[in-house]
């Protein structure tokens, strides 16, 4: 039996992690499940993320499947496909990923072990979407006009006409793709998963018709748009310290445009906090303790004086 292969793509922060845990749910209950992570930046956070769900777990930070890891991410999926043999892999590219370049990356698998393309799925914000247009691009659009299925996260959050006018643009883009628009609140993981299967109208052939018209086309990879700034710190933050903090980064124009930024802090008390920003929004969650603080912050310009300013640390850059 060929591994399936599922693509879970969508730009920095629209939601993917927390897609992949609602599919491992379901799948779990049937497939050996194996995941396969790209991390743009060097510190890997989302890992744990995954941890108690007992998958297999490969994470290939400090790059793109596009250039600098395409081999990483090769070796790595053969690797578990001989080692591990799952009936299913999940591939989280990473935000600034395009999905012509996992297919790509994929097509060179398939050469030599046996899969099969699964779900192609791009996950969308509607909160987002002109924002996200903007600011990521060619990468954005060329998840939608790839994608099989589009999921929109955040809907309960966003008005009905974001929603419409989101859906209005993606079958501009990608009139074939399925658009699911439910709360994943009111989904189980099974019809998410099910939803995710069902291939759309005109089902790709990832090998051919894609890549073939792909090779024509100017082609910027992420690194050339986007940096990472990181760190580990053993500073420590309270909750509104921090906040203030990222208010500063994403409203003033000396930082750098801010896409993304996640982590884990130390908090004043000993607890520890995991945050996660996108434009306008910084969640917090308690976290297990760590052996350190680890910051991440994602965008374009980045200031990273200013960054090791803004959060006063004494740290080791980019470990
Ligand atoms: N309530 C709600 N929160 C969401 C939804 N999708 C994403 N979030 C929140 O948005 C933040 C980012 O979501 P992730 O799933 O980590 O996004 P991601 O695309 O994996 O991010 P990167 O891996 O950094 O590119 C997290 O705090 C999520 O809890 C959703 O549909 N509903």
């Amino acid at each position: 039996m060929p591994t399936k292969i599922d693509i879970i793509s969508g730009v920095l922060g629209a939601g993917k992690t927390t897609l992949i845990n609602r599919i491992l749910d379901s799948v779990l209950k049937t497939d050996k499940t194996a995941i396969i992570e790209n991390e743009f930046g060097e510190i890997g956070i989302d890992g744990c993320r995954f941890a108690e769900s007992g998958v297999a777990l490969r994470e290939i930070s400090g790059g793109c499947i596009c250039c600098t890891l395409f081999g990483d991410f090769v070796s790595a999926a053969r690797q578990l496909i001989s080692q591990v043999r799952p009936d299913r892999i999940i591939v989280e590219p990473t935000g600034v990923g395009k999905l012509t370049d996992v297919l790509r990356a994929l097509e060179a698998v398939g050469k030599v072990e046996p899969i099969e393309i699964n779900m192609i799925v791009a996950v969308i914000d509607p909160l987002r979407y002109n924002l996200y247009s903007k600011m990521f691009g060619e990468f954005f659009t060329d998840q939608i006009q790839k994608a099989r299925t589009i999921f929109l996260s955040r809907t309960q959050l966003a008005p009905g006409d974001a929603i419409d006018q989101t859906v209005k643009h993606l079958k501009e883009i990608n009139p074939d793709a399925a658009v699911v628009t439910s709360s994943w609140e009111d989904l189980t993981g099974e019809e998410m998963v099910s939803l995710g299967e069902k291939p759309g109208a005109a089902c790709i052939s990832p090998t051919e018709s894609i890549l073939a018209k792909e090779a024509f086309c100017h082609h910027h990879h992420a690194d050339e748009v986007f940096k990472v700034w990181s760190a580990v710190t053993s500073v420590r933050y309270s909750r509104e310290q921090f906040r203030k903090a990222v208010h500063r980064l994403s409203t003033e124009a000396r930082y750098g445009e801010i896409a993304r930024g996640k982590g884990v802090f130390q908090t004043p008390e000993g607890g520890w906090l995991h945050y996660d920003y996108v434009p306008g929004e910084t969640l917090f969650q308690n976290a297990e303790a760590m052996d350190t603080g680890k910051l991440v912050f994602i965008g374009k310009e980045l200031n990273s004086s200013g960054l090791e300013e803004l959060f006063g640390l004494a740290f080791i850059k980019g470990v």
